[in-house]
């Protein structure tokens, strides 16, 4: 049923048998006021302003080693966002740099209008909340190769009853990026990474197709995005490791799905050395264009509360592509003035697939990738995370915390934050499990503004949530569950237990 209501929903999917969305009707039509090939400023509303003749009209960006920019050292090796290339020379990491001086060129408050302008418009591309920050994500893409479902915008949630009651905190928010189009904020990245290679193919780029390794969230992004783009997707699935409502996505999209007898990480070691020797572009985060479309919801965080910066942020972490992600959306909002400082990063990972809380708790002394054992936040069962380089710069450079979450407090967060009228997945039981004990040390105080990273939707997790409110998991005492009462179709026995219930409340 999940997986049913979740098709029906997907708007990417009827595209085409409805071809006209409201997003896409525009998406031919030049209106006055929209960027092209270059990423000219565009605003056209009275109170906006304008940029001057002697501004730069162009951005641009480029892939520079990471350590680059971990060291804070100008490197000569660069490459162009057109070139197909997930490393540095030395086999690091790569970062999208973007030319921050032609951006500061513009003050804050050009930025903010110019974004706040964009925000629930079905101008092509700029509704999307990813492609409304595009002078700061992929700037010099044509605005006619871009791949959108108008991602982002997610709901800020504000939390009461479950700060209130749980926490003692008014001030709590949960982002539910799960919202979304495959149900997962891999939606974000993955707009930008099938639009660039969309271009790519139409530069007569050989690319043959676009393929991952995935616990199910990134396959099922891809494989939606690349069936919109008429793009061939690949999928290497961990078997009997990831949810039905998940598998059936890639399957329903019509990518190519091997379902391959390892672990996610083995599924990772196998995409990367397929990518070495067939012309199939990599679509996990370990290539960090997608990190360009996943920083959007950091500067969307910022956006919704005015610009005004809360102090607390909690990711869920599994491959530690997205922590990074949050702190290059709000370091950069900092650089070009429209804040004047970071939140706390927090990431909260599974106590069964917990590497990155190992290395946090030996003080930074020595990485060491782990056997992830199985875990109800099954998309973050990752040992050897690719992006770990990424996640302590993140977490260094915001005065950062790492925590995990047991099988029973991911799931009694999880049951708790239901009954208060949320329905989310266990990576999110892991985010609530984390601020709970860091409420309960003191670390986050009840006043602090606090925002929980939600990051797939709750309908793909049905079957963790049936196992749960029916008390059949070993070793749990599932103190949450709410399981349904069975009752003939008697008038009186139905009374009977209708009593009960009241009485009890
Ligand atoms: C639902 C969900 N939450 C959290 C994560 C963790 O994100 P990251 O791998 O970027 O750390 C993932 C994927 O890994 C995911 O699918
Ligand atoms: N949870 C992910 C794991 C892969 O992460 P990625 O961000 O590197 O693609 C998934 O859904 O597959």
């Amino acid at each position: 049923m999940a997986s049913t209501q979740l098709l029906n929903s997907s708007s990417l999917l009827s595209k085409s048998s409805s071809p006209s969305p409201r997003h896409h009707r525009h998406r031919h039509l030049k209106p006055p006021q929209t960027i092209t090939c270059t990423a000219t400023p565009s605003i056209t509303s009275p109170p906006l302003p304008q940029p001057s003749p002697s501004l730069p009209t162009t951005f641009s960006a480029k892939y520079v080693p990471f350590t680059s920019i971990s060291t804070n050292t100008p490197t000569p090796e660069s490459y162009s966002l057109d070139d197909v290339v997930y490393r540095s020379r030395d086999g690091g990491l790569l970062d999208v740099q973007h030319d921050m001086d032609a951006l500061k060129q513009y003050d804050a408050v050009y930025w903010k209008s110019l974004f706040d302008s964009r925000v629930g418009t079905t101008r092509w591309p700029y509704g999307s909340g990813v492609w409304s920050k595009k002078e700061w994500v992929l700037p010099e893409i044509d605005n006619d190769d871009i791949i959108s479902a108008f991602e982002g915008n997610s709901n800020l949630f504000w939390a009461e009853r479950f700060g209130k009651k749980f926490l003692g905190m008014n001030d709590l928010w949960v982002k539910h990026c799960g919202i979304s189009h495959t149900g997962s904020f891999k939606d974000l990245g993955m707009t930008v990474l099938v639009s660039q290679v969309n271009r790519l193919r139409k530069m007569n780029r050989p690319l043959v197709g676009v393929g991952c390794a995935s616990t199910g969230d990134t396959s099922a992004a891809l494989s939606a995005y690349c069936a919109a783009a008429n793009i061939p997707s690949i999928v290497f699935l961990p078997a009997n490791r990831i949810s039905m409502a998940q598998l059936v996505q890639p399957i329903a999209n019509g990518a190519f799905v091997l379902s391959i007898d390892t672990d996610f990480d083995g599924c990772m070691k196998l995409i990367r050395q397929i990518t070495a020797e067939l012309p199939i572009y990599l679509a996990n985060s370990l290539n960090s264009l997608r990190l360009e479309g996943q920083k959007t919801a950091a500067i969307e965080i910022l956006q919704q509360f005015d610009w005004e910066v809360p102090d607390c942020v909690i990711i869920p972490g599994g491959n530690l592509g997205n922590i990074y992600a949050f702190y290059k959306g709000f370091k950069m909002c900092e650089e070009l003035g429209l804040v004047d400082k970071i939140p706390r990063l927090v990431c909260a990972q599974a106590e069964n697939a917990n590497p990155l809380f190992q290395y946090y708790r030996s003080g930074w002394k020595e990485f060491k990738p782990v056997k992830a054992n199985t875990t109800f936040a099954s998309a973050i069962q990752i040992g050897d995370p690719v992006s770990i380089d990424r996640a302590v710069f993140a977490l260094k450079n915001s005065n950062g915390i790492v925590e995990e979450a047991t099988e029973e407090e991911l799931m009694d967060a999880m049951a708790l934050a239901d009954s208060t009228g949320m329905f989310i997945c266990p990576h999110t039981g892991v985010a609530l499990s984390a601020l709970m004990k860091l409420r309960r040390n003191g670390i986050i105080s009840p006043t602090d503004r606090t925002v929980v990273v939600s990051t797939a939707h709750g309908l793909k997790f049905t079957q963790a949530k049936i196992e749960y409110h029916s008390g059949g998991i070993k070793e749990m005492d599932c103190r949450f569950a709410n399981p349904p009462d069975s009752v003939k179709a008697d008038f009186g026995l139905v009374m009977d237990e209708l009593k009960n219930f009241l009485s009890r409340r």
